[in-house]
C-alpha cells in the first residue's frame, strides 16, 4: 500500500540513479581511450618543442623529439595520431609543394611514429594551406585568384598517396575541394593502398571562427580573403547534410564533423545520413583553447568540463573524438570521475 505521500510509479525517475554505479548506467556509451585522436604539430626544426601560446600545454615538435613526446602516451593507452605539418624552412609555393616533398615534417615524422610505435594508428591531414605561399586550401586560378577545384583535387590525391607511402594508414582531406574524397580513393587503390589506407573526410567542415589557435600554431592564415568559399556557412544544415551524402556516395570510410560543440545537430544528423559509418568530430583548437579560458576565469572546473562536453559527442553520436584533451584524457580516465 503506497501512502498518499509517496510518488507513484510512473513518476519515478531519480529515484533509480542515487548511486555512482546506476548514474553511470544512464549512459549508453562511455568515453574509451580508443576512441581518441590526437592532434599533433610537426615542424622542420628537428630539435623543436615549441609551446604554442594559444593552446596551452601544446608543442610543435621537431622530429628528434617526437619519440620522447610520444613514449609516455603510448605506455598511457594512446592509440591514434592525427599528423599536421608546420614547415619553417621548406620553400612554400603556390602549389603547395612541401606538402609531399619527401623531407617534408609529416612525412619524416609518419615513418618514425610507424618504425617506433608499430601499434600507433598515423593519419595525415591532407591540405594545400601549411604548404602553399597564399595560405589557400587549394590551388588557385592566375587570372583571378579564385580556387581550382580541379587541379586541387588532383594535387590533394597526389599528397595523399604520398603519405600513404610513407605508411600512413589514415589520410583525411580537409581541403573541402568538390570531388576530393572520390579522387583520393581512386588514386589510393590505383596504387595498391585500397586496404592499407583509410580515408576519413572532414565532410561537413564549417567555415568557423574557432579555428584561430589553429592557424597561428600551423601558420596557414590566408594572406588575402578567406575560406567561405569551400567551408560551409555555419547555418547551412541542408548543404551539410549534402556534403555528408555526397562523401558516403564518393567512398569515405570515416565521415566528420568540425567543429562540434556548436554543430551538434549535424553530427546527430550525420547518424541518420549513415548509420552504418563511423562518425568522427573534430573539438577544434578554439574550443580546446575556450574550455582552458573559462576554467581559468573560475567558470567551472576544466576536467569537468571537458568530459561534460566529451559526454555530448558520445550522445550525439560521435564513434571517434580528434581532441587536443587526449594526452589529459588519457590521465583522466584512469582516475576515478
Ligand atoms: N585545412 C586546414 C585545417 N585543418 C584543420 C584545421 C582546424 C583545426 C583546429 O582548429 O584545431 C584547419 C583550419 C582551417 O581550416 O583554417
Ligand atoms: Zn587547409
Ligand atoms: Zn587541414
Amino acid at each position: 500500500m503506497s501512502s498518499s505521500l509517496e510518488v507513484p510509479i510512473s513518476s519515478t525517475l531519480q529515484g533509480g540513479y542515487f548511486h555512482p554505479l546506476l548514474r553511470s548506467l544512464q549512459a549508453e556509451r562511455h568515453l574509451t581511450k580508443d576512441m581518441l585522436m590526437y592532434p599533433i604539430f610537426i615542424t622542420d626544426e628537428p630539435d623543436a618543442e615549441v609551446e604554442i601560446k594559444s593552446l596551452p600545454g601544446q608543442k610543435r615538435w621537431g622530429l628528434n623529439k617526437l619519440s620522447g613526446f610520444l613514449a609516455p602516451l603510448v605506455a598511457k593507452g594512446l592509440k591514434s595520431v592525427i599528423l599536421f605539418g608546420v614547415p619553417l624552412h621548406l620553400q612554400k609555393d603556390a602549389r603547395g609543394s612541401p606538402a609531399d616533398d619527401p623531407q617534408t615534417p609529416v612525412i619524416l615524422a609518419t615513418k618514425l611514429i610507424r618504425k617506433e610505435f608499430p601499434h600507433l594508428v598515423v593519419a595525415c591531414d591532407v591540405c594545400l594551406c601549411e604548404y602553399t605561399d597564399h595560405g589557400h586550401c587549394g590551388e588557385l586560378r592566375s587570372e583571378d585568384g579564385t580556387i581550382d577545384n580541379g587541379r586541387s583535387v588532383k594535387r590533394m590525391a597526389e599528397v595523399a598517396v604520398a603519405y600513404a607511402k610513407a605508411g600512413a594508414q589514415m589520410v583525411a582531406p580537409s581541403d573541402m575541394m568538390d570531388g576530393r574524397v572520390r579522387a583520393i580513393k581512386q588514386a589510393l587503390i590505383d596504387n595498391g593502398f585500397g586496404n592499407r589506407c583509410n580515408l576519413m573526410s572532414y565532410s561537413a567542415k564549417f567555415a568557423s571562427s574557432l579555428y584561430g589557435p589553429f592557424r597561428e600554431a600551423a601558420g596557414s592564415v590566408p594572406d588575402f580573403g578567406n575560406r567561405k568559399c569551400y567551408q560551409l556557412p555555419p547555418n547551412a544544415r541542408g548543404l551539410a547534410k549534402r556534403a555528408i551524402a555526397r562523401d558516403v556516395d564518393e567512398g569515405a570510410d570515416i565521415l566528420m564533423v568540425k567543429p562540434t560543440l556548436p554543430y551538434l545537430d549535424i553530427l546527430s544528423e550525420m547518424r541518420t545520413i549513415a548509420p552504418n559509418h563511423p562518425l568522427a568530430c573534430y573539438q577544434v583548437s578554439g574550443e580546446y583553447a575556450m574550455i582552458h579560458a573559462g576554467a581559468n576565469a573560475g567558470v567551472y572546473e576544466l576536467k569537468a568540463m571537458a568530459f561534460e562536453t566529451v559526454d555530448s559527442f558520445l550522445r550525439a553520436g560521435a564513434t571517434l573524438i580528434l581532441t587536443y584533451f587526449t594526452p589529459d584524457f588519457l590521465d583522466w580516465l584512469d582516475e576515478d570521475k
